[in-house]
């Protein structure tokens, strides 16, 4: 017997599985057999006792669980943080085992009422004593931690769980005795698995198979070189063993019923203590404010959602509920994470939906000098498509030239500091960039009730993928848009791609343009092609568009256009020397529309007119898309999502693609001017026509093309 080493049990008398509280108990009510399980603990019991002593806490009734003393807290030396149990069916063996630890002369520290930790369940020692891996996500909170490092001045290592079958940290990790480990690396997120692997070398680390893990092989009680657990398979024995351990078998399945086993049943409290060790916690906490229909708009729903699957936690500081429908509600949310980099992230993705960094009215944005040109510094801030501020040397700077995807440089002007958003490239030696998250504030348009829930007549539909059966509302809507934009001298900016033309949808969008409803055209090579194969050839991809059949010798007629207006030169000398007589660009010509048509790999040709320098056809977009009120993205993935991320939000965009997944990439920016139609753009843009036109006869202005 190792006399120095010391568990608590508690002996199985008021066990049951009473409640469901993890999915294991799930089925399972009832049903452990009272006799089968007092003799599997008495087993374990014995095993230990061979090897330590074993300290009892009596059992109360009423409290099932409170066989699995693991969960009765954490020690560490004579001190220990008493459990403060996540769920109610638990809470009541608190006092127990506060009773207990202090009959034998521990420091007992208590986590506020509403910070909920689940002991060794969540928290295991490094066998070497070096440090506590904690875990979170299930039953204990993120915030803990750092009380956890304070009170045992010990370095702590938060992991977080992911997978609900392995709630406590203690199913699905074990740090056993010369710096082994054995875990389920599933069971823990993308983040922890790096920490794992960055503190124990991979000769250390012993992976367990679901197989093992779900057989609770991670829950085992090692005393040295011994390990107990329930079972395992021939092949993780042999791995075990390999590292120099014993493994005892002893079958638990009673307890695994309420989803425990070996550790679970038992608490060690003499644990190797360093003495030369510091509190040491990565966790950090931010306090943000957000402000707007809340609750209605599904805000705080969003937000909160975004800090938990970021791998943070949160606590609700204030709530301020809006008492009317047109009154708005305030939250003041205390956010923390793991470390840095985690919360970096989930501010960044809490800044696009609005949220307010409280501590940022402080503090001044941090910058990186550009040292090359072209090239921004590692970490920088990646720029979205809302209204941006940014604080520096104390003051607020709207943001120019917002778009997606860019860095957001200051720089020094005769006029004072300026700060834009730039693409990559555009990045100039002497400029600073926005790095991290401080400092930084984005301007969201407070969303109203209406505009978040069910679509209605005539107001622009929140964010979010038709239904065929909507499609002729959602026309009724963009053609209400584009007359008051057409009315009111506004812009409307068209991105098509070839299906337009192949879908008869050509004299439509002719008819548009001709109408005035169109001020610029965005598209490449391949619809100006089709459009003019049609107008000369009257075949569209060698497809008469007449008839719907493949025209012998078709396949060449786009070539034929290509060459023919290589020729002339330009499109536009093509039109005015009669070779195109109609049609999509012959309407862009003969109206002054501007167009710009993007090259790509795959063009024939291509047209005189086609851009192949990228960058500069970039710039022609852009150029195109400025001032636009609304942009209508037909049927081109390419164009429609090049569009896109240049796009800053407050542009209503329409995106028609028969693909759901094109159109929900498309309209999912998260801000309520965007819209989807899954259906055929050629049927889009003849109900698009139709309506433009009973509208405007209803106006008493028909308008004859
Ligand atoms: N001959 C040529 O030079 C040639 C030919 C074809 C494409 N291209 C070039 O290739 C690039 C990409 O072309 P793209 O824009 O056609 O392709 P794309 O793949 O980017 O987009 C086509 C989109 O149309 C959608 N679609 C298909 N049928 C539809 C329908 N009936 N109704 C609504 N949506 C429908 C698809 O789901 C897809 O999202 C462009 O630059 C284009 O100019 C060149
Ligand atoms: N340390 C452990 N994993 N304990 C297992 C506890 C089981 C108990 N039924 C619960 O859900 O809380």
């Amino acid at each position: 017997m190792t006399e120095s080493i010391r568990f608590l049990m508690c002996s199985p008398d008021h066990y049951d599985v009473d409640y469901v509280i993890n999915p294991w108990m799930e089925g399972n009510i009832h049903k452990s057999s009272f006799d089968k399980a007092r003799e599997q603990w008495q087993n374990l019991y014995h095993l230990i006792k061979d090897h330590a002593i074993v300290d009892l806490v009596t059992p109360a009734k009423g409290w099932p669980d409170m066989v699995f003393t693991a969960n009765a807290g954490l020690v560490l030396d004579k001190t220990v943080v008493l459990s403060r149990f996540y769920h109610k069916e638990r809470q009541g063996e608190e006092p127990y085992f506060k009773t207990w630890f202090e009959s034998q002369g521990f420091t007992v520290h208590e986590l506020p009422k509403d910070l909920p930790f689940e002991g060794a369940g969540d928290a295991l020692f490094d066998r070497e004593g070096r440090y506590l891996w904690a875990g979170y996500g299930f039953r204990s909170e993120l915030d803990s931690h750092p009380l956890i490092a304070e009170w045992l001045d010990i370095e702590v290592l938060s992991l977080r769980l992911m997978d609900e079958r392995f709630y406590h940290l203690d199913t699905c990790f074990c740090p056993l005795k010369g710096g082994y480990l054995m875990y389920y690396p599933p069971a823990f997120d993308s983040y922890s698995n790096r920490l794992i692997e960055m503190r124990i070398p991979p000769e250390k680390r012993i992976i367990v198979e679901e197989p093992d893990a779900i057989n609770f092989a991670c829950n085992t009680v090692n005393i040295n070189q011994m390990v107990i657990m329930n079972k395992a398979s021939e092949n993780l024995k042999a791995r075990i063993e390999e590292a120099g351990f014993t493994v005892l078998e002893t079958s638990l399945t009673e307890f695994l019923k309420a989803g425990g086993a070996a550790k679970c049943l038992t608490l060690r409290v003499t644990e190797p203590v360093i003495v030369d060790r510091h509190a040491v916690v990565k966790v950090e906490s931010h306090t943000v404010l957000m402000e707007g229909h809340l609750l209605d708009a599904g805000l705080i729903n969003r937000a909160l959602d975004l800090v938990v699957e970021g791998g943070g936690s949160f606590k609700v500081l204030n709530f301020n509920l809006g008492e009317q429908r047109q009154s708005t509600s305030k939250a003041e949310i205390k956010i923390s994470a793991p470390s840095h980099e985690v919360m970096e992230e989930i501010i960044s993705q809490l800044i696009d939906i609005g949220v307010v960094s409280l501590e940022d009215d402080q503090r001044d944005a941090r910058l990186q000098p550009v040292e090359q040109d072209g090239v921004g510094p590692d970490d920088f801030y990646v720029s979205t498509i809302y209204p941006t501020e940014v604080r520096v040397d104390g003051q607020w700077l709207t943001v120019q030239h917002q778009r997606m995807d860019g860095a957001i440089a200051i720089s020094e002007t005769p006029n004072g500091l300026v700060a834009q958003c730039k693409i990559l490239r555009d990045l100039k030696v002497g400029e600073r960039v926005v790095v991290d998250v401080v400092g930084l504030r984005t301007i969201r348009k407070t969303e109203s009730r209406e505009a978040r829930n069910a679509p209605q007549e005539f107001s622009f539909m929140s964010a979010g993928v038709s239904s065929e059966r909507r499609v002729e509302l959602i026309v009724e809507q963009v053609a209400w848009e584009l007359r008051q934009i057409r009315d009111r001298g506004g812009k409307v900016v068209v991105t098509a791609g070839p299906v337009v033309i192949h879908t008869g949808g050509a004299q439509h969008l002719s008819h548009l343009i001709r109408e005035g409803y169109v001020q610029a055209l965005l598209g490449g090579n391949a619809i100006a092609v089709h459009d003019m194969e049609q107008s000369i050839m009257g075949t569209s991809l060698g497809v008469d568009m007449k008839q719907g059949i493949a025209v012998k010798g078709g396949h060449r007629h786009h070539l034929k256009v290509i060459n023919s207006v290589r020729r002339y030169g330009s499109i536009a000398t093509a039109v005015e020397n009669g070779l195109v007589k109609s049609g999509v660009m012959y309407e862009c010509v003969k109206n002054n529309i501007p167009f710009s048509l993007a090259g790509s790999i795959r063009d024939d040709g291509p047209l005189p007119d086609t851009q192949m320098d990228l960058i500069k056809a970039q710039e022609d977009y852009a150029e195109l898309l400025q001032g636009a009120d609304m942009i209508l993205m037909l049927s081109s993935m390419l164009h429609s999502i090049g569009v896109g991320n240049m796009t800053p939000s407050g542009v209503k965009m329409v995106c028609v693609d028969i693909n759901p997944a094109v159109v929900t990439k498309l309209s999912d920016r998260g801000s309520v001017e965007s819209i989807g139609v899954v259906t055929d753009v050629g049927l889009f843009l003849s109900l698009l026509v139709n309506q433009l036109d009973k509208l405007t006869s209803r106006y008493g202005v028909v308008q004859v093309g």
